[in-house]
């Protein structure tokens, strides 16, 4: 599907949207259901990655086919690895069979799991014949995914001796991690993290939980996006957040001051307001605990006239796709200079933005929405606009209910 964004017409935009669940807190409290049944969960993402997820846990054998959603493969080869009795082929799609996977087979293997690589060592498809896992200890990497951290965390408690981790290395996308112990938490299992040691203790059973998902921050980002691009009075509502989230990219909240956006906590809503011009024209910002806004950032940069310098994005190339190269690509094509390197990027300020761009998306969710609130400063096209569902299916109808211009073409 290809669509021509146009801006509202009256770019002092005043509206509420309700965003659904978070797709990083649906696909744990998943996870922890199928382990411990008592627990019911509300507010449950409407994403593919959040749908994919609840169909694979539902399976024993045969295969298993993820799509392009990281934390249900990663999640879900800790779960069958540790299921007895349960056999199945975990796939995805293409680009989920170049995402390394190395790390976290190696981690269960040396905890007694059976996993074999069906095609590239150390890629996605894998064999899993489940087992009970007998060790309790084991050291892995921490500076390529957290998500592989918090898939043997996930299981940890089901493990007759828990678990005890050590992370090598500088341990990225840290929220992600604590999250996954808050929701351990919030289940009555002991967890602790101290320095690079994270130890979980084993629990045989859970009474009736209801875990309440919070609405996802890093959908949040676009409106945010849209709001600091829009003119000085503009407001957005979204519901529902909280003020203590378990999700990192709430930071946005502080990140987007920068860029003149203020944000009001209130009855589980966060109000964004455009309530001053931006900070300076060149920003800075490290997002290794925060790497799914970096697309959003770089972006409100661009729409704003100003420069910035991204760091902490070792991870960005492992994603849905080399996100380092693919925003050099597009943001360039509205004329902007920018440079890359393996984990950072940086923007220089530019005042006019080219015309008759076709922006490609890479079946990255995060390139198509990104861009999205550009259209408030350039009419342009996005190309296969529907891959926004893996975490947010209604973006392009919440886009228009704030008055863009979204066109089939
Ligand atoms: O655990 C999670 O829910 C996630 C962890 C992060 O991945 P990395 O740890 O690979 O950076 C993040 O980018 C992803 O969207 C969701
Ligand atoms: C990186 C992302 O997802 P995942 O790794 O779960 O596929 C994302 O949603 O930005």
């Amino acid at each position: 599907m290809k669509l021509q964004l146009s801006s509202p017409s009256d770019n002092k935009i005043q509206n509420a949207i309700a965003i659904t669940g978070s797709k990083s807190e649906t696909n744990r409290s998943l996870l922890l259901q199928a382990l411990f049944p008592n627990i019911k969960i509300e507010n449950l993402s409407n994403s593919d990655d959040g749908e994919v997820m609840q169909k694979g846990l539902a399976k024993s054998t045969g295969e298993v086919d993820i799509h392009h959603a990281g934390t249900a493969m990663r999640f879900l080869t800790g779960y069958f690895a540790s299921q007895e009795g349960k056999q199945v082929i975990l796939t995805g799609s293409q680009r989920m069979q170049e995402r390394p996977i190395k790390v976290l087979v190696e981690a269960l293997q040396s905890l007694g799991a059976d996993i074999q690589y069906e095609k590239e060592a150390g890629y996605p498809p894998l064999k899993i014949s489940g087992k009970k896992l007998e060790k309790s200890k084991v050291p892995l990497p921490a500076n390529i995914s957290s998500q592989y951290i918090s898939a043997l965390l996930l299981i940890a408690p089901s493990l007759e001796n828990g678990l005890e981790l050590e992370l090598i290395g500088k341990i990225t996308s840290v929220p992600y991690i604590k999250m996954t112990l808050a929701l351990l938490e919030q289940l009555g299992v002991q967890t602790s993290f101290e320095g690079n040691s994270i130890k979980v203790s084993p629990k045989k059973a859970v009474g009736d939980t209801t875990l309440v998902v919070e609405s996802d921050w890093s959908s949040a980002s676009y409106f945010y996006s849209i709001v600091a691009m829009c003119e000085i009075g503009a407001e957005i509502q979204l519901s529902s957040y909280k003020q203590s989230s378990l999700q990192g990219d709430s930071i946005l909240a502080e990140i987007y001051k920068d860029f003149g956006v203020e944000t009001t906590f209130a009855n589980n809503t966060i109000l964004l307001e455009k309530i001053s011009e931006v900070s300076s024209n060149h920003l800075e910002y490290d997002l290794s605990n925060a790497p799914d806004i970096a697309q959003t950032i770089a972006v409100s940069c661009l729409g704003m006239g100003i420069g910035c310098h991204l760091t902490g994005l070792h991870t960005l190339p492992i994603k849905e796709t080399d996100r380092l190269a693919a925003l050099q690509t597009e943001l360039g094509k509205f004329g902007a200079t920018v440079d890359i390197d393996s984990e950072s990027l940086t923007l220089q300020p530019q005042s006019t933005l080219k015309s008759e761009v076709a922006v490609d998306t890479y079946n990255d969710h995060r390139m198509a929405m990104a861009f999205g609130p550009l259209a408030l400063k350039a009419d342009f096209v996005v190309n296969d606009a529907e891959v926004v569902s893996k975490s947010y299916p209604d973006f392009w109808k919440d886009l228009k209910t704030l008055g863009f211009g979204i066109e089939e073409l």
